[in-house]
């Protein structure tokens, strides 16, 4: 079996890649990172490190890989013969490697009958959908015809942290043990993708909301307010009393907001922030601030981790979030120069305002009362 994986980055060989090889395909990554890239197809494998005490190790095989930049007709020869394709490049990649996914697929429907499935793993909701949307923008009426019977868009949900990669060898990479890939079953054609490790589940959004407004809401909380407080990594934030009490507050506030829109069972719920909790303190790992406060522009969105429950708790309880509040107002300070969105987001804020520019990132109106609360935290 062939997969054609898109970004051979930190859960893309550590997660994504490791799956597939342990359900016995042979993957080809494609990515525009030329040093990984070579690396790959010198060594032909690489480790991926458990961390636990243990240090468990597991060595991916059977793997080559493509610059789609360089050598864009043979990474469209690999997608036209794929058994599976999968992408977790970040959201904002998503619209950028659909033109080539399309060209990929116009091939393919040439010659090659077999149904397939494309499934994007990026922390987001319905990165699958967007992702279609994009190849769509590439495709004549009667090639999304053809599409439309041919090609399943699951959308899906990746869970497991897999922190930035400093290691000696290149592509070796060390992830924790804990993770979780739900996939949305009745979006697949033919068969269910025989990858270990997958649970198909009717309806993902209680999934994906679960998660987003779990582990990403409490790790957005831990990054934005640790950051603030000159903390250089996620477990170093954690032993702050400040920040792990607004990590529980936030956590509180999505939690209620979760159990009330999806009936989910309280004490379950609170054993799995338990469970998160204990994930992000994982002494084996070290995970930096800045990357899990990566891309705040995406991450004050109207549907990502910090706006959206806030705005949920307030529908399911008719009260203004505090907690969430405080981590959107400790977001929209983060002004690490290296990340670009960081930049662009103060230069909003020096050109119009924090009021304007939160309005114009989250879609909140004027007047909406998550914003005042929001600026009362600032
Ligand atoms: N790291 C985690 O803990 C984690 C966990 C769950 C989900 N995710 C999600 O997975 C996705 C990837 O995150 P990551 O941490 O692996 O990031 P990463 O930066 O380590 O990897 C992204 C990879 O995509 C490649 N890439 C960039 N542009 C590309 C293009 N045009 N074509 C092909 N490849 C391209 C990069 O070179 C890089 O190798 C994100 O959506 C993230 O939210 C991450
Ligand atoms: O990948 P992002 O930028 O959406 O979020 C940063 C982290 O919260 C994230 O990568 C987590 O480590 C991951 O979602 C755990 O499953």
């Amino acid at each position: 079996m062939e997969a054609v994986h898109f970004g051979a980055g930190n859960i893309g060989r550590g997660f994504i890649g490791l799956l597939l090889y342990q359900s016995g395909y042979d993957t080809t990554f494609v990515d525009v990172n030329d040093e990984i890239i070579r690396a790959i197809n010198e060594k032909k494998q690489y480790s991926v490190v458990l961390a636990a005490e243990d240090k468990k190790t597991i060595t991916v095989k059977n793997i080559s890989a493509i610059n789609s930049v360089s050598n864009p007709e043979e990474a469209a020869r690999a997608i036209a013969e794929a058994d599976i394709i999968t992408t977790a490049v970040g959201p904002n990649v998503l619209p950028i490697i659909s033109k080539l996914i399309a060209q990929g697929l116009r091939e393919r429907v040439k010659t090659n009958k077999q149904p397939l499935n494309i499934i994007a793993c990026e922390n987001m909701v319905g990165g699958t959908k967007l992702l279609k949307e994009n190849i769509y923008q590439h495709c004549t009426s009667e090639e999304k015809a053809i599409l439309n019977e041919m090609i399943g868009f699951p959308n899906a949900a990746v869970d497991r942290i897999v922190p930035n990669q400093t290691n000696e060898e290149l592509l070796q990479v060390l992830v924790e043990p804990y993770y979780e890939w739900v996939v949305e079953a009745p979006a697949i054609k033919g068969e269910k993708p025989p990858i270990n490790g997958i649970t198909f589940v009717e309806d993902l959004t209680p999934y994906i909301e679960r998660k987003l407004f779990t582990v990403n809401t409490g790790h957005a909380a831990a990054a934005y307010v640790g950051y603030h407080l000159g903390y250089r990594t996620i477990i170093d934030a954690m032993k702050d009393v400040r920040v792990s009490d607004t990590i529980q507050g936030a956590l509180r506030e999505s939690g209620e907001a979760l159990i009330q829109t999806y009936q989910f069972d309280r004490e379950e719920h609170e054993k799995y922030i338990e469970t998160i909790l204990s994930r992000f303190t994982n002494p084996f790992i070290s995970d930096e601030v800045t990357r899990v406060a990566r891309g705040p522009l995406r991450k004050l969105g109207a549907r990502d981790r910090l706006v959206r429950p806030a705005v949920m708790y307030m529908e399911a309880t008719g009260k203004v979030p505090v907690y969430l509040a405080k981590v959107i107002a400790a977001a929209l300070a983060f002004n690490h120069e290296a990340d670009e969105e960081a930049v662009q987001l103060q230069e909003m804020i020096a050109n119009q305002g924090v009021e304007a520019t939160l309005q114009e990132i989250s879609g909140l109106e004027a007047g909406h009362p998550l914003v005042a609360s929001v600026l009362q935290e600032m």
